[in-house]
């Protein structure tokens, strides 16, 4: 018997579909986002991501299924869900003529019970203390997106959602919402959710990334196990392709994953390398060049997807 305490999703998607007239957009979308990660959401334009963000923050309703928030169903105990919630969905509102701070106690007015204390930690939070008493016209976009960050974070939510987030950041500031959505989901068990087409941020930002396309869910994965760490591709650079993958196929029952006619690539393990080159050797194929294909994941995204690129 597994006497593990079941760990309790933050955000929970149950066959989440919608559809707009006949036209359906989310199409039976189901996974789960815990607390201390941070999950990245992937999809070419217009898979569905902003939809999908949209009804889970409630900005939005479903035409199927249903989303818990800490366990919260967002269609039966609306008000319980969404005080679990905070997001960034479209540019926040801030008045750039008051200073960051000035900002902050005026947004506080309107949830009951936050201190000049809680506003104070938040500013820490995102790392605004030098500059949180200017005025937000002078602010960058970066530290604009930060204090954004800040006023979602008022009222203590265990999740954190963020659509685009580095969109138009520049690549300080970049780094340093990596920084910081990474510490508040590890120093606090804020479940961070994030959406973008910037793979690279994604790489490195996330612990989880759920990609789709269409409305479909292609896969949730661990961001090592989506670019296959540990079982890279080899590629054998050699004087004919298409004999060199018959002989692994015969000899060592190895399918190849693309075959050129100068070379051909084989999903293998660091340590099957010599024995496919001896292989090769014995059976007198010419070996020019043996190298570990790492993909990004952003060559696995157009992979999976079968997409553009975009961005
Ligand atoms: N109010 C609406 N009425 C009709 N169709 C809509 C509406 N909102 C979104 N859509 C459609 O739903 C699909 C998904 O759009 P969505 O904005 O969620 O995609 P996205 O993944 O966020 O894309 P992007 O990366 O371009 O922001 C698109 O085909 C879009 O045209």
């Amino acid at each position: 018997m597994n006497t593990e305490p079941q760990k309790q999703p933050a955000v929970k998607l149950e066959h989440v579909t919608k559809k707009f007239g006949s036209k359906t957009v989310i199409d039976d979308l189901s996974f789960e986002i815990y607390g201390g990660e941070v999950f990245g959401f992937l999809g070419p334009n217009g898979a569905g991501k902003t939809t999908t963000i949209r009804m889970i923050v409630g900005l939005m309703r479903m035409t199927k299924g249903n989303i818990f928030i800490q366990g919260h169903s967002v269609k039966s105990e609306f008000k319980q869900a969404m005080r679990q919630v905070g997001a960034i969905v479209e540019n926040p509102e801030m008045y750039k003529f008051l200073t960051g701070y000035q900002n902050l106690v005026h947004y506080a007015r309107m949830i009951p019970g936050i201190s000049k204390e809680r506003i104070m930690e938040v500013v820490k939070l995102v790392d605004l203390e030098d500059r949180i008493h200017e005025k937000v016209k002078k602010y960058s976009l970066g530290m604009r997106q930060r204090l954004g960050v800040a006023q979602a974070l008022l009222h203590h939510p265990s999740v954190l959602i963020l659509d685009e987030p580095t969109n138009g950041l520049d690549p300080q500031g970049i780094h340093d919402l990596r920084n910081y959505l990474h510490e508040l989901s590890r120093k606090e068990g804020v479940a961070v959710v994030v959406s973008s087409h910037l793979l690279s941020e994604m790489q490195l930002m996330c612990d989880r990334i759920g990609i789709i396309k269409k409305g479909k869910l292609i896969g949730v994965e661990t961001v090592s196990d989506f670019m296959g760490e540990g079982e890279g591709k080899v590629r054998f650079t050699v004087d004919d392709g298409q004999s060199a993958a018959q002989i692994v196929k015969q000899k060592l029952s190895l399918d190849a994953a693309s075959i050129e006619s100068d070379a051909i690539e084989l999903a293998i393990e660091h340590e099957k390398i010599p024995v496919v080159v001896d292989t090769l050797v014995v059976s007198q194929v010419k070996i020019y060049g043996v190298v570990s294909v790492t993909q990004s994941l952003e060559d696995r995204f157009l992979e999976v997807t079968g997409g553009k690129s975009v961005g």
